[in-house]
């Protein structure tokens, strides 16, 4: 059962990846650039890069436009931090968000299920469109929205409640399951697509937050699956995860793609280079350079993209 993202129908208007393994893509050995994320170095602003060509990405064809940004701008009271974005986002691909700190990265993931609505003195302009919806509609409840495009956030958050009644709680709230035995059945699907069930079957009743932190970051998956997103954001899923539960995540992640449009905020070049289709390259602000991961990591268009993947700045 689906529920309805709008209140009143609309008119269309419009912790790190093992840092010993470099990126590698089609049995080429990427430049290593992870240890380089983590410096911060200013450089000059750049030009706005044209919309995504549709391509096909390093791990087959990416799907049809799922979210589309428009001149997308962000400030916080008087200080810009997201200058004119403009990007596609596909369907059933990863798309990963790039770039050295503070380049404005979270903020646009915040911008495609109206976050950042939530944190005072931010106020955003431009066009982002679901499915051809604008999501900042005032017809639109950015509850309803949060359901649809899921968020899984760097650490681990899960209720101080049991693992089944992490998952449970929003299929109730939003009237997915009309009897136990339903409830029941979407905690047990949501459980095994975040690749979790086989760990908690026998121990659903117990706290979410006694799980291991990876365990919880798969919880907190299975969570946003509940609610039959169609979206996952994810911002730095794996940044407080040791590399054994970071290959989970992403094996996971890789699994979604299939169903859902992923897009992942990562500092790691390597993770990015495993887990995306399609990558979208910032720095100060600005969107650089989008396409095909393997085309960014192996030959892209602009030198601050090359100096940025390569480590020279970060
Ligand atoms: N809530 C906020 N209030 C004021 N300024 C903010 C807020 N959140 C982010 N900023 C500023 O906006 C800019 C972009 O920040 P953002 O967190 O989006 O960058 P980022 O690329 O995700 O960085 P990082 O990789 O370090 O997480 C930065 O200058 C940051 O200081």
């Amino acid at each position: 059962m689906k529920f309805k993202l709008f209140r009143a129908p609309e008119g269309r208007n419009g912790g790190p990846a093992d840092p010993t393994d470099a990126p590698r893509m089609g049995g080429q050995v990427l430049p290593a650039a992870d240890a380089a994320a983590e410096r911060q170095r200013d450089a000059a602003a750049t030009p706005l890069a044209p919309a995504p060509k549709p391509a096909v990405g390093a791990g087959g064809p990416v799907g049809a436009t799922k979210i589309c940004a428009r001149d997308v701008s962000v400030f916080y009271g008087d200080k810009q931090a997201l200058y004119d974005v403009s990007l596609d986002i596909p369907d059933k691909t990863v798309t990963a968000l790039i770039g050295p700190s503070g380049c404005g990265k979270s903020t646009f993931l915040r911008t495609m299920n109206r976050m950042n609505d939530t944190i005072p003195h931010a106020r955003v302009t431009g066009r982002i469109e679901m499915d051809g919806e604008d999501i900042n509609a005032k017809s639109v409840d950015p509850v309803l929205l949060r359901a649809r495009v899921g968020m899984v956030f760097q650490k681990p958050n899960p209720f101080p409640k049991s693992i089944y009644e992490n998952v449970a709680y929003g299929p109730r709230i939003h009237g997915l399951a009309t009897s136990k035995g339903e409830l029941d059945d979407i905690v047990q699907a949501s459980l095994k697509r975040a690749g979790l069930w086989e760990e908690v079957a026998d121990r659903l009743h117990s706290p979410g937050t006694g799980l291991s932190g990876g365990q919880q970051q798969r919880l907190v998956i299975a969570r946003a699956i509940a609610v039959e997103p169609e979206v996952i954001l994810m911002d730095e899923p794996c940044s407080a995860l040791d590399p054994i539960a970071t290959a989970k995540i992403e094996e996971l992640i890789d699994e979604l793609r299939e169903r859902y449009c992923i897009v992942i905020v990562t500092h790691s070049m390597a993770q990015a280079a495993r887990v995306s289709q399609r990558t979208a390259f910032f720095h100060l602000g600005r969107l650089v350079e989008t396409g095909d991961t393997e085309d960014i990591f192996t030959n892209p268009r602009e030198r601050r993209t090359l100096d940025y993947i390569t480590g020279r700045f970060g």
